[in-house]
């Protein structure tokens, strides 16, 4: 049975836009902000038309739970989403509707981002060693001016290149640079109407087919076609290499796989993968500590706090994550990042694959379901001044850090939350430590203004506009 408005009964209610493009024309550049102040209307459980299709949009952690954890049988499925399908035709994982096939690429996946069956390395051995390469390029600097997202992007790709393939590249490797370009270039990562218009192409797909948009949906294919062919290449060559003898990363442990026959792997499934967790893992994640060095400056004060606490602490030591429970401001200060400039907006769409009741609301099977990340971020009822960037936030009476289940950056949990975040929070501790305690970050002397903390690409991901600073040495 349907309501009047063609939505079934029970449906939560919400906009409907206009014919064909549906509520497009009205989410502007900032796609969670104007889905939250829809909510005011509607409720937090509200539906959003999208050209064609009525998605469910949860505005706040409850709901979120409930439909992604306690329901998670239910829905953690993803949708056609014809933006993504159009390279990745239905592999990868974050595309990947729930069943067998995804059980098991993901659950090997969880196993390589713990550092199984990836060599003698552990993980976080890497991201050292990568921070100590990251901090000798930043000292190269001299001191004088520098753009930030240059050296961090090389970082953390190359801690993604190291686990993928058991390699990393110098800063200054003209090949290894091409290839950081061609995926930035699959991410858009400068504000600007091409981030803006994937954005919206992915929730409203028939935007793909008009003039404006068109041109930019085929330079995003073709850029990812680009990177796709530079993982076919050397995935080939891993392939010629390949011993059992040794795992150079995680390449050669799914190579091992599809030999053994294992169903469900298969060589196109991993460029894919590989080619997905490079895309998905080091860009947000050189994105987040790029954000971290922009709150030092803006807040001198927290940069000198947290330096205290680092040299209280590890002093001169190495930095390891050993440290991490006895530094509550450092957490706190990471915490409140990852609230504050929300990297992963929205989840990526979940779909249902049965009719769920969501406290009243009949969410039919099939009905796309898009967790709001930045509103449960964001929102009053959980954080005072949610625009402010405060750690102490996260800081109780007697000094101790205070861990919040309401920063769900990397979603709230259940079968797809975000498969890399062990990682993430390796590298955004190890290097933001290494930094902090090695140099003072400053303002450019030679701009007018500080570089903004509320500007950046809300694409795929939300990165910081492009900008310089200091480092000087201690
Ligand atoms: C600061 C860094 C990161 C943030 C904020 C972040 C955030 C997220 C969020 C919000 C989701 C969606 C969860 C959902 O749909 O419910 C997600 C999914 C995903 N993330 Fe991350 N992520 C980060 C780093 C990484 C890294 C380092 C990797 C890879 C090594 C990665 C790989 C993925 C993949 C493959 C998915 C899809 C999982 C699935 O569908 O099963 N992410 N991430």
């Amino acid at each position: 049975m349907s309501c009047c408005c063609g939505d079934p009964e029970g449906f939560p209610p919400g906009r409907k836009g206009v014919p064909f493009l549906g509520c497009a024309p009205f989410v502007g550049s900032d796609a969670p902000r104007a889905f939250f102040n829809w909510s005011k209307d509607y409720g937090s459980i509200m539906s959003v038309r999208m050209g064609k299709k009525t998605w469910v949009v949860l505005n706040d952690y409850d709901s979120m739970y409930q439909a992604f954890i306690e329901q998670q049988s239910k829905a953690s499925s993803r949708p056609l989403i014809p933006l993504l399908d159009q390279y990745n035709e239905g592999l990868g994982l974050g595309s990947v509707r729930y069943g067998e096939f995804f059980k098991a690429n993901r659950s090997f996946g969880e196993k390589i981002l713990r550092g199984a069956g990836i060599g003698a390395q552990t993980i976080e051995e890497r991201v050292i060693e990568e921070s100590g390469f990251l901090v000798d390029a930043i000292k190269a600097k001299s001191g004088k001016s520098f753009t930030t997202r240059f050296p961090l992007n090389n970082a953390s790709c190359n801690v993604l290149w190291s686990i993928l393939f058991g390699e990393r590249a110098d800063y200054d490797d003209a090949s290894f640079n091409r290839l950081i370009s061609a995926l930035c270039k699959t991410i858009n990562e400068d504000p600007g109407f091409p981030s803006t218009a994937i954005s919206l192409m992915g929730l409203t797909p028939s935007l793909m087919n008009f003039p404006l948009f068109k041109g930019v949906n085929e330079e995003y294919l073709q850029n990812f076609k680009n990177l796709l062919k530079v993982f076919a290449d050397i995935i080939d060559k891993h392939k010629e290499t390949y011993s059992e003898k040794f795992s150079r990363g995680f390449v050669d442990a799914y190579v091992k796989e599809v030999k053994k026959g294992t169903p469900h792997f298969s060589y196109e499934q991993l460029v894919q993968f590989a080619r997905e967790l490079f895309n998905a893992g080091a860009q947000p994640t050189a994105g987040m500590v790029g954000w971290g060095l922009l709150c030092l400056i803006h807040y001198p004060e927290t940069q000198k706090k947290l330096r205290a606490e680092i040299n209280k602490v590890i002093g001169k030591g190495k930095v390891t994550t050993s440290s991490k429970a006895s530094m509550p401001y450092t957490n706190a200060f990471i915490q409140e990042l990852m609230r504050f400039r929300t990297m992963v907006i929205f989840t990526v769409p979940h779909e249902t694959t049965e009719d769920m009741d969501l406290k009243g609301f009949k969410i039919p099977k099939g009905t796309t379901v898009l967790g709001n990340v930045w509103g449960v971020n964001n929102h009053p009822d959980y954080w005072e001044h949610a625009e402010k960037f405060d750690p102490e936030r996260f800081i109780d009476e007697n000094g101790d850090f205070i861990k919040s289940d309401h920063v769900v950056s990397y979603g709230i949990g259940g079968p797809r939350d975000c498969i890399g975040y062990h990682v993430a929070q390796l590298e955004i501790f190890i290097m933001l430590v290494s930094m902090v305690r090695k140099f003072e970050f400053l303002p450019d002397p030679d701009a007018s203004d500080l570089p903004p903390i509320d500007k950046g690409a809300i694409g795929a991901f939300f990165i910081p506009a492009l900008h310089k600073l200091v480092a000087k040495e201690i």
